[in-house]
C-alpha cells in the first residue's frame, strides 16, 4: 500500500498569463509608435456578479498592456433595438478594434438576432455566427472565445499531452463547452462532451485523462468525477454566497486524485483576459493591415 500522499499540483493561470503579456506589451508599443492605440469596447446590460469579475480583470489587463478600454453599461431591460444601435455605432467606429458582449444576455434580448449584429472583424469572443464556423473549420483566421482558447494555452503551458488522450468536456455552451472540445479536437484528442442529460456522469469523466469542467454549477464535479493521475481544468466561475469565486470542481475533494489542477480564482480566468487582449491587438493589426 502506498502511504505516501500524492497531492496534485495546483497549475496557476498567471505564468502562462504573464508570458503572452509580456509580448503582448512590445507588439503594442510598436503599434502606439505608429500612432495606433489598439481599444476594447465592453458592453454590459446590467451587473451580473461573474460579468463584473471578468470586467475588473479584463480592464486591469488591458491597463498593464497599454490597450484602451471603454465599458458601455446598459440598463438590464435595454430594449433590443437600443443595443443593436450600440454594436453598430461600435462597428463603425474606427478607434475600436474589439468588442466583448457578455454573455449570457439579458432575456428580452434575442441572442439569435443580435449575434449577427456585431462585424466578425471586431468579435474578439466569437459572438458572431461567422467566428464560430471557423473554430469548427479550424481556420485560424477568426477569433475562438477566449475562454475556450485559455483551456488550450494552460494545457499547453503546463506540456499536458493532448495527442491521442482521452478528454471529457462537461458543458455545451456556445461561448466555452462546445468550441473548447472543437479546439481539443484541432489537437488530436479524443472528445468526450458531457451535459445535463448525459447518462452516469462521473461515470463519463472519470474516464478522461483530461477533464475540463465548464457546466457552472459550483463544485458539482466531485471525487467520483475524476480518474486517478488525471489532468483537471476548471473553468467554473461561480459566485458564492459571500460573494467570492468558486469552481465547478470540488478542488479540496479531488486534490488528491489529480496529477494537476487549475485554481478557482487565479486560474483559467486569468488567461482568459489575456487571451481577450491577445485578440485586441490580432483585430487592431488586421484593420491596420499590419
Ligand atoms: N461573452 C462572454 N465571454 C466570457 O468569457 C464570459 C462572459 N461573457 N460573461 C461572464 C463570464 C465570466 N468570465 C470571467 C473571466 C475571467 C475572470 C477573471 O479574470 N477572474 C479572475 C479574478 C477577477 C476578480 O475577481 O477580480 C481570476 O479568476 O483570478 C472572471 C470571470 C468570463 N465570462
Amino acid at each position: 500500500m502506498n502511504l505516501t500522499s500524492n497531492r496534485g499540483n495546483i497549475i496557476k493561470g498567471k505564468p502562462v498569463a504573464d508570458k503572452i503579456s509580456e509580448s503582448l506589451i512590445k507588439e503594442v508599443d510598436e503599434l502606439v509608435n505608429e500612432g495606433i492605440t489598439p481599444k476594447l469596447a465592453i458592453v454590459r446590460a446590467g451587473s451580473r456578479g461573474d460579468d463584473l469579475a471578468y470586467e475588473r480583470g479584463a480592464l486591469k489587463r488591458c491597463q498593464n498592456i497599454g490597450i484602451d478600454t471603454e465599458v458601455f453599461e446598459l440598463p438590464e431591460d435595454i430594449a433590443q433595438e437600443e443595443y443593436i444601435d450600440l454594436l453598430k455605432k461600435i462597428n463603425n467606429d474606427k478607434n475600436i478594434h474589439g468588442v466583448l458582449c457578455f454573455r449570457p444576455l439579458p432575456k428580452q434580448l434575442d441572442e439569435k438576432v443580435i449575434k449577427y449584429a456585431i462585424c466578425p472583424e471586431k468579435d474578439i469572443d466569437c459572438f458572431n455566427p461567422i467566428n464560430f464556423a471557423k473554430v469548427v473549420e479550424g481556420d485560424k483566421s477568426g477569433f475562438p472565445p477566449c475562454t475556450a482558447q485559455a483551456v488550450l494555452e494552460i494545457l499547453k503551458f503546463y506540456e499536458v499531452e493532448l495527442k491521442g488522450k482521452k478528454v471529457t468536456v462537461l458543458g455545451r455552451s456556445n461561448v466555452v463547452g462546445k468550441p473548447a472540445a472543437m479546439l481539443l479536437l484541432a489537437e488530436h484528442a479524443t472528445v468526450t462532451i458531457c451535459h445535463s442529460r448525459t447518462i452516469d456522469l462521473p461515470k463519463v469523466a472519470s474516464d478522461a485523462d483530461i477533464l475540463v469542467a465548464a457546466v457552472g454549477k459550483a463544485k458539482m464535479a466531485t471525487a467520483d468525477f475524476v480518474k486517478e493521475g488525471a489532468v483537471v481544468v476548471d473553468v467554473g466561475i461561480n459566485i458564492t454566497e459571500d460573494g467570492n469565486l468558486c469552481g465547478d470542481v470540488d478542488t479540496d475533494g479531488v486534490i488528491d486524485k489529480v496529477s494537476m489542477i487549475t485554481p478557482v480564482p487565479a486560474g483559467v480566468g486569468s488567461v482568459t483576459t489575456s487571451i481577450l487582449a491577445k485578440h485586441v491587438v490580432k483585430a487592431c493589426k488586421l484593420q491596420n493591415n499590419r
